[in-house]
């Protein structure tokens, strides 16, 4: 399922956080929304999943506007990874996972949820079966992040919203969850801090700078050193690298 923004104003507490944003995510593809602090990332990202309405302008999940779906329905074609997950929840790690069959299960309690394997699926597609008993009180930041990540998967969304989805991960556990959710084929649209990885990863990105479309479009046309330094005051060389294949980004002091 393709999404699209589509001249999106927001404005919160007065500011204009989001400034006629267009931006089309196409179906299946692994977009990256890059850009410095404060640009509009997480904003972006809250009105895609539907939690707020735009001022101006529309968002599109395939033809239907997002604001008009019903809440149960949005729950089932959207998954948001947020970027602070609730830090007190006295739940296991597979109650956590399993939160994420709630727009699935029947509208009375008790009522079975029919694909309750999807959980297990959930669990190992990110890695944390061993971590299911587990308390989620005592899981690390990194451990916390994969088992948000299986709980979104347990969704089975037809679009996947991270925000910082690698936060917490070491490097292994970073390219493990990008590598999943490349796999997976669902629409995702990935707010990332770190351009090699949105690089490697991603066959698109959005730039945001301070609330506006810097640029858009595959990687290899969108990043490179006039981008890095216009955005993030950067100096860098941005290039093919031979024997990794993918774009690299190296910065200079
Ligand atoms: N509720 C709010 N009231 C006022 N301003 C807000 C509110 N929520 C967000 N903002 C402002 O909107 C702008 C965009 O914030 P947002 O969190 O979307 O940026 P971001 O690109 O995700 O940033 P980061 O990389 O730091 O996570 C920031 O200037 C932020 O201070």
């Amino acid at each position: 399922m393709r999404v699209g923004a589509q001249d999106v104003t927001w404005i919160r507490g007065g500011q204009t956080v989001l400034d006629s944003v267009t931006a089309e995510m196409p179906e299946g593809a692994v977009t990256g929304l890059i850009g410095p602090n404060g640009s509009g990332k997480t904003s972006l990202l809250l009105l895609l999943a539907g939690l707020h309405r735009p001022a101006h302008g529309r968002v599109l999940l395939g033809e239907r506007e997002v604001a008009t779906l019903p809440a149960r329905e949005r729950a089932r074609l959207v998954a948001l990874l947020e970027q602070q997950a609730a830090t007190s929840l006295p739940l296991t790690a597979r109650q956590v996972v399993e939160l994420g069959r709630i727009p699935y299960r029947g509208r009375w309690p008790g009522a079975a949820d029919p694909a309750a394997s999807v959980v297990d699926e959930a669990m190992a597609a990110a890695h944390v079966q061993e971590l299911a008993e587990r308390g989620w009180n005592t899981l690390s930041g990194g451990e916390r992040q994969r088992v948000q990540l299986a709980r979104s998967l347990a969704q089975q969304p037809s679009v996947l919203l991270l925000d910082e989805p690698t936060n917490h991960l070491d490097l292994g556990h970073q390219l493990d969850l990008l590598r999943t959710v490349r796999r997976l084929g669902v629409t995702t649209v990935a707010a990332l801090h770190d351009l090699d990885l949105a690089a490697a990863y991603c066959d698109r990105l959005v730039v945001l700078d301070e609330g506006r479309v810097a640029a858009s479009g595959p990687v290899e046309e969108v990043l490179d050193s006039g981008l890095v330094a216009r955005v993030y005051g950067v100096t860098a060389e941005v290039e093919r690298h031979r024997s990794a294949g993918r774009v690299t980004v190296v910065w200079h002091r």
